[in-house]
């Protein structure tokens, strides 16, 4: 089956969004279009949930979340617990937010990088697995902030 990949934006990546999901759909994913579908103005934390909320509920195994500078859109993300999303600008991070991080979200700033650069990203981020031993570790520290916390 095929990968099912989300993807989110606020209407500063209105356009990279659409360019990035024909891509990926061209490359055989499964993608499910968040929106928003036009270029008027949103903000980008309630996409930033409503993406961040298909992860959790298991409906998509992996997220793509775009605005203007991936910052804001990529904190939304993040306040889920069941959300690793790297902003990323290159593909070196990309490769590393999968194989150190086991990261289910990539993001990126549309007023940052143009398409090409983007679609790198993506191949970097889907064509890396996660490492696991130490980073399996790691990564579970993550999800238990108040168990870890002492433990520095
Ligand atoms: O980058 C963003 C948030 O980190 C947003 O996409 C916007 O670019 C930023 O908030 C500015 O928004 P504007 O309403 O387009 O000026």
């Amino acid at each position: 089956m095929a990968l099912r990949i989300a993807i989110a934006s606020d209407h500063a990546a209105v356009d990279l969004k659409a360019v990035l999901t024909d891509y990926l759909r061209q490359n055989g994913y499964d993608v499910s279009d968040l929106g928003p579908p036009s270029t008027d103005s949103v903000d980008y934390p309630l996409y930033g949930y409503k993406l961040a909320d298909v992860i959790a509920s298991g409906q998509a195994d992996y997220g793509v979340a775009l605005c203007g500078s991936g910052i804001g859109i990529s904190i939304a993300i993040n306040r889920n617990p069941a959300c690793r999303c790297a902003l990323v600008s290159e593909p070196l991070s990309a490769t590393f937010a999968r194989s150190h991080n086991d990261a289910n979200v990539i993001a990126m700033g549309a007023r940052l990088i143009g398409p090409e650069m983007a679609k790198a990203c993506l191949d970097a981020f889907f064509s890396t697995d996660f490492a696991g031993d130490r980073h399996q570790r790691r990564v579970d520290q993550l999800s238990n902030p108040i168990l870890t916390k002492d433990q520095a």
